[in-house]
């Protein structure tokens, strides 16, 4: 067991999650080819407990076990986002508005750069570079039909920008493509993207790079986010946490790890060198079966493993796995933080699990609102030109203004008002000069442009709201009776027969 709490230790976080009782320990021997992955799928579906597969057929020398769904929510009420609230040090009962506020925290305030020890649980166990073929490990297959082994989709790349004064994390899938080469899709606006292109410009062919699996959590959660280009993601994790992050150095390169990774792949990401990727059943739930892209590829020069090293992999696809929990949530509160620096009056975010990380919806304050003078084709072309323009904007494809009335995190409230405050078309702001994300089926397999346009603002605000504020009576149990009656009713009903109403 390690010292450090649960968002600082991904073996802390474990042991945090069987208390929790949000941990499925199996013991019984799973296959690497399909069945962990596709308990972990069923997992998500069901919003069930984190799977550890302490026996995977073919592990050995302590490579590896395997944690399914780590950022995955929970159908406990109260606890749905407790996994994700321990990746962050929040109680269990943290709301995502907590969370994403825990994960914007460190914005405005200066880094805590990380303290380097000499050696760490990642040095426990090592392979050399001529010892190293991936085809010897018990590679996880994750859907039937990926292009191959996706042994990465959790991991983060660890890169730093030539001149050093950048250190970026990130999450992005890589299968194995050769004994010991994975290959990744590394695409605009992504910094995984812009630092290779700033290396390929300095006339550099291999850029040093790591990629660590079962980071402490904290650094999984930020390497999920869209900070700033520059600002360095371990000090802004150190400043989260109030205290530094332990870190090691790379034996065969300067890049620094978490002291603490079960897995570290050590190497060089090529300038040049690239190979076919994919397909990938990925996060908006479809895989194109047979449709590859070219990826650029990373060399493993060595291995280093903690004991009984543990192997966290996502089982993206369909509602609800770390890319909506994660990537759709954490884009979200950069987006709402976004606006608040420009001086829009957004005071939440949110990103709905059925919109698949494809809707942001922002609650505005509309009495600020109102001193704007503004109207809603004005402020839904401002938000727009601000959100699409930047690069936690780059996967939404649809924004829908609501006001205080709506619980942004409730989907029936999100939806009342879409379906019935916002008139298609003339409530719509429609964007096709903007950067489009591809990977959305509409565009990459869709009628326009695969990677411009297609992006809308809807407002789902009224016209009142603009002006004088709501002038409705919302018909619901809660608005439409006096106190006194709702209270009768609240009073009498278990005796009539009713069940118990949840809180
Ligand atoms: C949490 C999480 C995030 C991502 C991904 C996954 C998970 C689990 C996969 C399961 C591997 C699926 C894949 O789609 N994936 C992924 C990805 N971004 C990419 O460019 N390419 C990818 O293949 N992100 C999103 C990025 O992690 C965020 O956009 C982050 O902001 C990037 O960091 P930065 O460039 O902003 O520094
Ligand atoms: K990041």
């Amino acid at each position: 067991n390690d010292p450090e709490p649960a968002h600082l230790s991904f073996r802390s976080f474990i042991n945090a999650l069987r208390e929790d009782g949000d941990l499925a320990d199996i013991d019984s021997p799973i296959d690497p080819n399909l069945q962990a992955a596709a308990i972990t799928r069923l997992v998500c579906e069901t919003d069930d407990k984190a799977p550890l597969f302490h026996n995977i057929i073919g592990a050995k020398d302590g490579l590896w076990r395997i944690l399914g769904a780590p950022g995955g929510i929970r159908k406990t009420p109260g606890h749905q986002y407790s996994r994700l609230a321990r990746h962050v040090a929040l109680p269990p009962t943290a709301s995502l508005h907590d969370i994403m506020d825990k994960m914007l925290s460190a914005t405005h305030i200066p880094p805590i750069e990380p303290e380097i020890l000499s050696t760490g649980p990642c040095k426990e166990n090592s392979i050399d570079g001529p010892d190293i073929d991936l085809w010897k490990l018990p590679l996880p297959q994750i859907h039937q039909s990926d292009g191959g082994k996706y042994v990465q989709t959790f991991g983060v790349h660890i890169l730093q920008s030539p001149d050093g004064t950048w250190t970026n994390w990130s999450i992005s899938r890589a299968m194995v493509s050769s004994k010991n080469k994975l290959v990744s899709l590394a695409a605009n606006p992504q910094h995984i993207r812009l630092i290779h292109d700033q290396w390929a410009k300095e006339g550099k062919k291999e850029i040093p790079w790591a990629l660590a699996f079962g980071v402490p959590p904290t650094a999984a959660m930020a390497a999920s986010m869209p900070l700033p280009e520059g600002i360095s993601d371990p000090g802004y994790v150190g400043a989260m946490c109030g205290e530094p992050i332990k870190m090691v150095k790379c034996d065969t390169n300067d890049i620094l790890v978490p002291a603490n990774s079960e897995i570290v792949f050590e190497g060089t990401f090529s300038v040049e060198e690239t190979a076919s990727e994919g397909p990938f059943g990925e996060m908006h739930g479809y895989t194109f079966p047979g449709k590859s892209i070219i990826g650029n590829v990373h060399t493993i020069n060595k291995i280093t493993y903690r004991n009984n090293a543990i192997l966290p992999i996502s089982s993206c696809g369909r509602m609800t796995d770390e890319t909506h929990t994660m990537l759709g949530v954490l884009a979200a509160a950069r987006i709402r933080q976004v606006c608040q620096d420009a001086g829009l009056p957004i005071i939440q975010a949110s990103c709905p699990w059925f919109a698949h990380a494809t809707w942001t919806v922002l609650k505005v304050d509309t009495t600020k609102l109102r001193a704007l003078k503004t109207t809603g084709k004005e402020f839904a072309k401002k938000v727009g030109d601000l959100v699409f323009n930047v690069k936690p904007g780059f996967a939404m494809h649809r924004l829908i203004l609501v006001g205080e009335d709506i619980d942004i995190y409730n989907d029936k409230d999100v939806l009342w008002a879409y379906t019935t405050r916002c008139r298609p078309n003339l409530d719509e702001v429609f964007f096709e000069e903007v950067l489009g994300f591809r990977l959305i089926p509409f565009m990459g397999y869709g009628n326009g442009d695969p990677i411009k346009g297609g992006k809308v603002v809807s407002d789902a605000l009224l016209p009142v709201e603009y002006t004088t504020g709501q002038n409705w009576e919302t018909c619901n149990f809660k608005n439409a009776y006096p106190k006194s009656v709702q209270d009768q009713v609240l009073k009498d009903w278990e005796s009539f027969g009713f069940a118990k109403l949840q809180e």
